[in-house]
């Protein structure tokens, strides 16, 4: 008999990778039932917020998100109900009024910065897999990616990363890595090891009758 969806849980630091393992693990079952759920769009929203208010939120901590409401539609997804998935706008800092139509599929994985954090969200997840990427390469990639896809600039980046993300990273990001199943180095660009995380995802699927 064909039991819940599984689910696969994404972490590491901010630029470490983790949407290119995501995307790495999505483009192997793409034929199959699969579907991502981003941590990130459940950042709470803000929109009674001032955006100079906004722009002092610690987006690095496990409070700045609404994992209720994620757990909330996790469930749902596990038991094979769609969701509403709301959408999160990096340059407002909040979420846009729209949300996403999301129809339950046999595998989900769920990807974001403090997705290991949550006891909750650890017990729902059937692999869990951290990736590990040396600062001083997040840094860069993060440099890149918020100045050119998140309206950044160069100063504004280097004192959330000095003030925020590096000290938040230390404190509750990097400490989940316990509780990883995998630990990939060096995130998408890692053949072996998404071989090696795809191949036991097969077999959690035969196991639970999905494949
Ligand atoms: N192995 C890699 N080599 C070079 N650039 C990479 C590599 N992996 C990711 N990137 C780039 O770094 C940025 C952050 O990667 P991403 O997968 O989005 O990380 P995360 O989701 O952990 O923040 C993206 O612009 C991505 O294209
Ligand atoms: O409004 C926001 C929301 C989040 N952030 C930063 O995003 C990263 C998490 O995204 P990754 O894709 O994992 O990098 C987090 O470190 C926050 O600092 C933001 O700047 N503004």
């Amino acid at each position: 008999m064909k039991q819940r969806p599984a689910i696969i849980g994404v972490t590491g630091g901010s630029g470490s990778g983790k949407t290119s393992v995501t995307n790495a693990i999505y483009e192997h079952f793409k034929g199959h039932s699969i579907l991502v759920l981003e941590q990130d769009y459940y950042y709470k929203d803000q929109s009674d917020l001032p955006f100079e208010e906004r722009l002092k939120t610690n987006y690095d901590h496990p409070l700045a998100f609404d994992n209720d409401l994620l757990i909330e539609h996790i469930e749902k997804l596990l038991k094979y109900e769609a969701i509403e998935k709301p959408v999160y706008d990096y340059t407002i800092h909040t979420r846009s009024e729209n949300t996403i139509h999301v129809e339950p599929k046999d595998v989900i994985i769920l990807e974001g910065i403090l997705v290991l954090e949550d006891e909750r969200l650890r017990d729902l997840m059937d692999i869990k897999l951290y990736v590990d990427t040396d600062a001083d390469l997040r840094i860069i990639r993060r440099m890149v990616r918020d100045i050119e896809d998140r309206g950044r600039t160069i100063q504004s980046v280097i004192d959330q990363y000095v003030n925020v993300v590096r000290p938040m990273h230390n404190q509750f990001i990097e400490p989940t890595k316990r509780y990883a199943d995998v630990i990939i180095p060096e995130g998408g660009q890692n053949h072996v090891a998404i071989d090696l995380v795809v191949t036991k995802i097969q077999t959690i699927l035969e196991q639970k009758s999905i494949l």
